[in-house]
């Protein structure tokens, strides 16, 4: 299949864009290098430098679908500047479902994520639980969800919703590398490089055994994965969501210790406060995926995924 990639020079991006040329896909990368980084594009991909708001001119060369990344996706941000989350995630996606309507490109698959269920009142969550976002990139995400639901009714769009909840992992050189570190893993695997004398817990208070946040973290290998089952899963007239996990939550300080074991590094911490809008427990259930599709992950364990980001990160870049 012909397809575009937005936001494919970012890290799942990158990573999809790589399993689709291994599956024999021809693959254009969209990405405006905001955050991405050109030499994150796989080779064999061709790459257009641009916003997903021009998409218009690349998609009228005709494709089969679109895999859609490109998103601001910090939380933390995102309640400092809502506009831009709005602007740029809902506005420039509606954008792009646009110009795929009248590039006749009727098949999307679109990276959602947990932060649009908010905090939940039961664990592992299911997709038809509610969605109460708590933070405007998670409230951006579900509005594009809303949008995707319609068109699909509308005007006939196949489109699937992947909802990650916390992705890790490296996939051979391709790794996690933002320019502003927020997330956990990295964050600690940036102690053990001696780029950081330690790592900053985020509140030791939360109603869980050990008083820290817990987490569900799927490898990024099968995240990927999944997206190429979404893709022959799209079905004209037809919107699909999908929960993405592994099914296990690890609290910070379990990850920390997994980082300590993998690594051979102290990795101290120190503890903080509470990040405004954390959710003490996020954990999937992915039945229905894994149902429906068949996917299955591959690496469920934290520590394979630990130790494949620990030695993409000690690669040169
Ligand atoms: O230096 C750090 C970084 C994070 N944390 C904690 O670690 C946990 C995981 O944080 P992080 O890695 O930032 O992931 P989440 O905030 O859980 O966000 C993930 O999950 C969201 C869904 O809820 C997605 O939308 C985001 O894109 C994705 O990164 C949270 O409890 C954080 O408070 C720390 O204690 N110290």
């Amino acid at each position: 299949m012909k397809l575009l990639v937005t936001g494919g020079a970012g890290y799942i991006g990158s990573v999809v864009a790589a399993q689709l040329l291994e599956e024999g896909h021809e693959v254009t990368v969209l990405d405006d290098l905001s955050t991405g980084h050109a030499d994150a594009v796989p080779p064999g991909a061709a790459f257009v430098q641009a916003s997903i708001t021009e998409a218009g001119g690349v998609l009228s060369e005709g494709f089969d679908a679109v895999l859609h990344f490109a998103a601001k996706s910090l939380v933390g941000e995102s309640v400092e500047k809502p506009g831009l989350y709005w602007s740029h995630n809902l506005g420039g996606t509606l954008a792009l479902l646009d110009a795929m309507r009248q590039a006749g490109v009727n098949r999307i698959v679109f990276s959602s994520t947990a932060a649009t269920y908010g905090e939940p009142e039961r664990t592992p969550i299911l997709e038809t639980d509610p969605t109460r976002p708590t933070n405007p990139y998670g409230a951006s995400k579900l509005a594009v969800d809303t949008a995707l639901t319609a068109f699909a009714g509308l005007y006939g769009l196949g489109a699937v919703s992947l909802r990650y909840f916390n992705v890790a992992g490296a996939y051979g050189e391709f790794r996690e590398r933002h320019t502003v570190e927020t997330h956990l893993i990295p964050n600690i695997l940036k102690v053990a490089l001696g780029e950081r004398e330690s790592v900053s817990v985020f509140g030791t208070d939360y109603p869980t055994p050990d008083g820290t946040c817990i987490r569900d973290y799927v490898h990024v290998a099968d995240l990927a994965r999944a997206h190429l089952l979404a893709l022959d899963a799209c079905t004209p007239g037809e919107h699909r969501i999908y929960n993405l996990g592994s099914g296990t939550g690890f609290s910070v300080k379990e990850v920390v210790d997994v980082c300590r074991e993998v690594t051979g590094h102290p990795i101290p911490i120190t503890v903080a406060p509470r990040r405004s809008g954390d959710p003490a427990v996020l954990v999937a259930s992915s039945e229905k995926i894994q149902r429906e599709l068949g996917w299955k992950p591959a690496h469920a364990m934290l520590r394979d995924m630990v130790a494949d980001a620990w030695t993409a990160s000690t690669k040169p870049a």
